[in-house]
Formats: structure tokens, C-alpha cells, sequence
């Protein structure tokens, strides 16, 4: 048995070890579930110890199965830590056998080197098989790093018998295993990245709560993946607060969500709010669709402006002395004195349904301090009579009335003037037939925006502790208004790429979004090094950049791999179906990406070819898509798509295929997408980076000249 060979075996017998372990700590949290509720001091204490053990030992039980451990760190003090996705223990009081990925002692793995070894000797790195669940674990190979001199002798194999995952990578620096790990074959849902996590990835995963961070960075640098695994490291720091305020995670779309929903469940935090901007303001469905022109002013954030006018400008002076019956006597509170109350509640700017219960308590204490005047001190009783008094109702209804967002949101559209907004932005916004009451208003996505943004001002929605934003370059102002409403006491980290913004309004540069999220100190940080996209394909992708008016450096691929091929055809249909088949020959996902007028023929041309593909849908609300309709991620098969088995081709619209990826993509007809929308070279820029290993471009239309090099 060689040296490497005997070391792989003892680290197999130690897996083995724990794993008896987890199972241990499985049965034994459901054994505390019961006693737990049973040793309580009292009811309450026993729902609260019942829940909180409940759902640990649901956590346990339902964990994704999955090797237990990624890396070994032999420190200078003697200790040997080996580095997982969940603590294990035999015991709680007994140091752990495998220490979470998120415990600061971790943070060495990601970080420590050659020159700065941290008290490390040496890390070693596990291989596993490719997981799939009910397979027993198979360590494949290790990777050992010497950091200091005092270390013994390193080992580097893989174990002869069995390949590694994925296969050796080509221009990685890291070496094997994290080659095998980025080249990785994609099937399903996106998988975590904790054991392959790079310094400036983690540097941004572990910043501080209170720290928001803005992160610029180029396609498949990882910035979805650094969203997640710090929500995660920030659940595992700061559970107190967290727990108490949420955590909530946005992203562009339900195909998107549907795509990460399992990389915080692997990671050990289920239950986190995962939703888009629009399901998060959405109080009533989406039944109208802006044109451009109305769209742009709606997101406009002159708009917060206008509406914050057209709200308080329901508030009126007084006009006349309030008078209150109280017995055989009247109390009167002179207008002066009233016009005063208003004008300071007014600059005291509280929300709206404060400043009316402010109204309501300042006239009341009139009315006190005439009745201490006269009698001393009226009781509780008394002061709850005259708040409730027909004449101090009537007064503060019509000083300061109660109102509905929507009220004011179909004011404006019915009748827009405010001097803010230029003739024809008035017009463009202006109902062309205002509904016979805001009850009966068919909104727009744009419209519940607005909504949004009255209901932040007349009551101010619960602050999240934390809120991750992703694909953050296509909010609009109004959305990060929105956005900022809801973490108004929290940190944000925005993750996003200027090059990639589609939306008639996305950010040209971070300080202004910032600005409108209320961040405007927030760090920005780049992220450089891409780990989806081969090096061949980001080229291509990068001779759209000059073209995109960002001031963005160009994407950098640590991966050698990876084919291009772009061919002119003759019909652009037939030869999707033939790329799509040769695709299929080939490990790992098939995305057919193609202007939306394209997709249904494409997938009837597929089904009469007889090949499974799954169309992936506008998701209600999603991102820039207006429209109903369930959406679906990779690897999510829709009714109809075929029994059971995930079929591994999807054809979805250029529209949805922001943040997704696939090992294999066809693009379809560039010349399409490019001129589908305003911004169609940054959707086409999207398009074109969505490829794991292989990019296939069909055309039969003339390639957009941005495409083609020189
Ligand atoms: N450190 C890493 N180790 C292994 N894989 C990684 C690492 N960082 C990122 N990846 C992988 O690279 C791919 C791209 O990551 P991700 O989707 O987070 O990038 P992104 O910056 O959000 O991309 P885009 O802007 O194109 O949506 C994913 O498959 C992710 O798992």
C-alpha cells in the first residue's frame, strides 16, 4: 500500500466515524424533542425550547446527504481541524470532529498561503465522487498544501482506482481538485461552493453584518455564490440578531430562485425568504402593462417626490376653532392654536398614520391642559373620551384624513399635475380611462411600485436585519426605494454587473443605485476571476463590452477549457435540433437560448424530433417580464415536460436567462436578440456567458457587427 493509499484509507475510517456520529446527534435531537418540552418551566418556555429542538432535529434529519467534510488543516499548535458544511460532535461539550465552514477557526482554509500561513502547516483538500444521494460516500483523492516549512512530508494523489470528478483542469492554479470542482459537469439546481470558496470570495462572505457591500463583478466571477454563502455566514455569526429581524434574499426572477433555492438548504439554513422585488410590494396581481414611455416615469425617482406631495396634500390647514361637549360644559381650542399643532406635526415629517395620531393626541392635551386649568387633572377615562369625541374625530378627518396608498397612486394617474414632471411625462403616465374608483383599478407592475412607495409613507414596513440583492444593476430607482424601505435599520450586500443591465433604466454606474438604496458609503468591490465561463467564450463576449457604455474591465476566465463554435446555417431551426443532439451526446446540461418569438417554435421542432425539453416560462413578475405564468430554473421540469426524470435541455427566452447557467448553450440567431429591446447587446452579452463548457451560436442572419473581432 503506497503512503497516499493508507492515508486515503484513514481518512475513509475517520468519515466513517463521523457519519456514526451525525447519525447519533440525528436520534438524539429527536429524543431532546420530547424531553426538551417535557423539563420547561413553563407552557411558553416549552413551545419555545419545542420549536426551536423541533426544528434542529427536522434540520438534521432532512440533511442533504453529502460528504461531511471538504478539508483538513494541520495548525502549528498540533491541532488538526477537518472543515464541513455542519459542525459534528459526539458529544456537545467534546471538541467537534468536523468544525462548520462558517466557525472563525475555518476561515484558514479560505485564506491562509505560502505567504501568510496563518498557523497552518498544511491544508489538505478532499475529493468526492460526484454525489448522489443514497451513494455512500467516495473520497476519491487529497490534495495536501504546505504552508510552513515545519510541516512533514505533503501528499498529492488521487486515488488510482477511481478518476476524480470531472477530471483534471487546465489553468487553474489551485490544482486538481478545485479544477474538478469549477469543470464539474452542471446538473439541477446551482450547489453550493463551501469547499472551493477563493480569498476575495471569502473576504466578502465574511465581512461584518453591519458592513453593505456593493459587489461589481463580471459574469461567473461568483457573485450569486458569494450572495448565498454570506447569508449563510451571517445566519451562523449573528443568529440572535438575524433570527429576530430576517434575512431576505432578491433576485431577478422566479426561474432564478427556482435555480439557487437549494444552495442555502445544503449550507444547513432552510426557511430564508427567497423572492423578487416585485412578489416582495406585490398587493395586488398585475392585471395592466405599461408602454415604455409611462414605465420610465413610474420608475422615475421624481416619482417619490410626487407622491410624497400628492399625499400631504391631503393634509389642510384648519379652518375653524374645535369645540368639544364635555357634560353641561364646552372646551374650545382656539384655530391658532390648531394651525400650530398641524404646522409642527407637519415638520416633525412622521409617517403619514403617525402624524394623524399625533394630530389626535396634541388636540387632546389642549383640551388636558384647560381641564387641569380649571378642575386639576382629568383621569384616563376622560382623556380616552375626548380622543373618541365626534368633534376631535371630525376635526383630525379633516385636517389629516385617513387614506389608502391606492387612493393616492389613482389620483395621480387619473389626474397627473405635479409641476415635477414635464407635459408629456404627464400624458404618458395619464389613464387613458381612469377607473369609476381606485377599487376597480386594473395596476401595472410599475403601478405597485408606486403603491409601494405611498404605503412606506404613510407606515413604515419592518426593517429586515439583512438583505442580499442579486442582479442589482437592473433595479430601478424606485425599486431600491422600495428595496431601502425594508432595511431601513439593516446592512445590504448588492451584487450585480453594470454589463449586464437590460432594463430601460439600469445603473451606468453604482453610486447613484447606491444612493437610492440609502447605501450610498457602501464598498464597492470587484470580483475578477470568472469560474463559469471558459476563456475562449468570454473573449467572444468581451468584444460586445465597448459597445455597452459601462466602464467595466473585462471579464478574466481562470478556466483553459471549453469550446466555441459559431457557424453560419441555413435555417437556423433544423440545425438547433442537430446542435441540440450532438449536445446530448455529451455529459451535463443543454440551454437553448433565443429571442422570445422563437422559443415556442423551437420547442415544437424539438417535441417532433422527439426530444425532451423543458420550456423555461415568464415567471409572474419576473424581473423585466410582464405577464402571468409559473416560472422554471434548470433543472426544474414542468407538468407536461415528460414523467419523473429531469429532461437536461431547457429552451428558454433571452429574457430569463439572466444568472442561470448551463453546461452547454445554443444560442440562437444573436442578430435577434440584439434587436429585440434597447439594450439587446447587454441582453446578448448576458446570452453569450451563460455557457458552462460549450457555446454553440447559430445564425443565419448576418452576426452583429460587435460581435465580430477587429
Ligand atoms: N470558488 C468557487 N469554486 C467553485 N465554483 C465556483 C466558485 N465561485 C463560483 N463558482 C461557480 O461559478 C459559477 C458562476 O457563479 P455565479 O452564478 O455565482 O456567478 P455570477 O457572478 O453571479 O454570474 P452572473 O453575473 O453571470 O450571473 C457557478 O456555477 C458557481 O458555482
Amino acid at each position: 500500500m503506497t503512503s497516499i493509499d493508507h492515508a486515503l484509507s484513514q481518512e475513509r475510517t475517520y468519515h466513517d466515524l463521523c457519519r456514526a456520529a451525525l447519525a447519533r446527534m440525528t436520534e438524539g435531537a429527536g429524543e431532546q424533542v420530547v424531553t426538551g418540552e417535557d423539563v420547561s418551566a413553563s407552557g411558553a418556555d416549552a413551545e419555545v425550547l419545542g420549536f426551536h429542538l423541533r426544528s434542529y432535529a427536522k434540520e438534521l434529519r432532512e440533511e442533504p446527504e453529502s460528504p461531511l467534510f471538504f478539508g483538513r488543516l494541520d495548525l502549528a499548535d498540533g491541532q488538526s481541524h477537518y472543515i464541513g458544511r455542519r459542525r459534528i460532535t459526539e458529544h456537545p461539550a467534546d471538541p467537534p470532529l468536523v468544525v462548520d465552514w462558517r466557525a472563525p477557526v475555518s476561515r484558514a482554509f479560505y485564506q491562509a498561503s505560502a505567504r501568510d500561513p496563518q498557523g497552518v502547516l498544511v491544508r489538505r483538500r478532499f475529493g468526492w465522487a460526484p454525489w448522489s444521494k443514497g451513494a455512500s460516500e467516495d473520497l476519491t483523492g487529497m490534495e495536501d498544501e504546505r504552508l510552513t516549512d515545519l510541516g512533514d512530508e505533503c501528499l498529492t494523489g488521487i486515488a488510482d482506482e477511481r478518476p476524480a470528478a470531472g477530471g483534471q483542469g487546465g489553468g487553474v492554479p489551485e490544482g486538481g481538485i478545485l479544477a474538478a470542482e469549477i469543470e464539474r459537469p452542471r446538473v439541477g439546481p446551482m450547489r453550493d461552493i463551501a469547499a472551493t470558496i477563493q480569498p476575495e470570495q471569502d473576504d466578502l462572505v465574511r465581512s461584518p453584518l453591519t458592513a453593505s457591500v456593493c459587489v461589481q463583478g463580471a459574469p461567473g466571477t461568483g457573485k450569486t455564490a458569494v450572495g448565498l454563502h454570506r447569508a449563510a455566514y451571517l445566519l451562523y455569526t449573528y443568529p440572535q440578531r438575524l433570527t429576530r429581524a430576517g434575512l431576505l434574499i432578491l433576485g431577478p426572477n422566479r426561474a432564478f430562485l427556482s435555480y439557487v433555492s437549494e444552495v442555502l438548504p445544503a449550507l444547513g439554513e432552510g426557511g430564508i425568504r427567497q423572492s423578487t422585488v416585485d412578489d416582495e410590494i406585490a398587493r395586488h396581481p398585475v392585471r395592466a402593462h405599461d408602454g415604455p414611455a409611462a414605465a420610465a416615469v413610474k420608475h422615475d425617482p421624481r416619482m417619490a417626490a410626487v407622491l410624497h406631495r400628492a399625499l400631504y396634500g391631503r393634509v389642510a390647514e384648519p379652518d375653524e376653532a374645535v369645540e368639544v361637549p364635555d357634560g353641561s360644559y364646552r372646551w374650545r381650542i382656539p384655530l391658532g392654536e390648531l394651525r400650530r399643532i398641524v404646522e409642527e406635526v407637519r415638520a416633525e415629517a412622521p409617517p403619514y398614520a403617525v402624524g394623524r395620531e399625533r394630530v389626535r393626541t396634541r388636540a387632546v392635551r389642549a383640551l388636558q391642559l384647560r381641564a387641569e386649568r380649571r378642575g386639576g387633572p382629568p383621569g384616563n377615562e376622560w382623556l380616552r373620551r375626548m380622543g373618541r369625541s365626534r368633534a376631535i374625530g371630525a376635526f383630525v378627518d379633516a385636517v389629516w384624513p385617513k387614506v389608502r396608498p391606492e387612493e393616492i397612486v389613482a389620483e395621480v394617474l387619473t389626474d397627473p399635475r405635479d409641476p415635477l414632471l414635464t407635459a408629456d411625462e404627464r400624458r404618458a403616465v395619464r389613464w387613458a380611462k381612469p377607473p369609476r374608483s381606485w377599487r376597480s383599478a386594473r395596476w401595472s407592475a410599475a403601478d405597485l411600485v408606486l403603491i409601494d412607495e405611498v404605503a412606506g409613507l404613510i407606515e413604515r414596513p419592518e426593517s429586515y436585519g439583512h438583505v442580499v440583492v442579486d442582479e442589482a444593476q437592473d433595479l430601478s430607482p424606485m425599486q431600491c426605494r422600495a428595496i431601502a424601505r425594508r432595511v431601513a435599520f439593516g446592512s445590504v450586500t448588492v451584487l450585480g454587473d453594470l454589463a449586464q443591465g437590460t432594463t430601460p433604466w439600469a445603473a451606468r454606474d453604482w453610486s447613484s443605485l447606491l444612493a437610492h438604496l440609502g447605501r450610498e458609503t457602501a464598498a464597492v468591490v470587484p470580483l475578477t476571476t470568472g469560474f463559469r465561463v471558459p476563456a475562449v467564450i468570454v473573449e467572444l463576449a468581451n468584444r460586445l463590452l465597448g459597445a455597452l457604455d459601462v466602464d467595466v474591465p473585462p471579464g478574466r476566465s481562470l478556466r483553459a477549457d471549453g469550446e466555441l463554435a459559431v457557424r453560419e446555417v441555413r435555417e437556423v431551426t433544423t440545425a438547433t435540433v442537430e446542435a441540440v443532439r450532438a449536445a446530448l451526446t455529451r455529459e451535463g446540461s443543454v440551454g437553448v437560448i433565443a429571442d422570445a418569438g422563437r422559443v415556442p417554435e423551437l420547442l415544437a421542432a424539438l417535441d417532433a424530433a422527439g426530444v425532451r425539453a423543458v420550456g423555461v416560462a415568464e415567471g409572474s413578475g419576473g424581473g423585466e417580464a410582464d405577464g402571468p405564468g409559473e416560472a422554471s430554473g434548470p433543472g426544474e421540469a414542468r407538468e407536461g415536460a415528460g414523467t419523473g426524470e429531469v429532461p437536461r435541455v431547457s429552451v428558454l427566452p433571452a429574457t430569463l436567462a439572466k444568472g442561470l447557467e448551463y453546461d452547454h448553450v445554443i444560442a440562437v440567431e444573436p442578430a435577434e436578440i440584439a434587436a429585440a429591446e434597447d439594450r439587446g447587446l447587454h441582453r446578448l452579452y448576458v446570452v453569450l456567458t451563460r455557457a458552462v463548457s460549450r457555446l454553440d451560436v447559430l445564425h443565419r442572419l448576418p452576426l452583429p457587427a460587435e460581435m465580430t473581432p477587429g
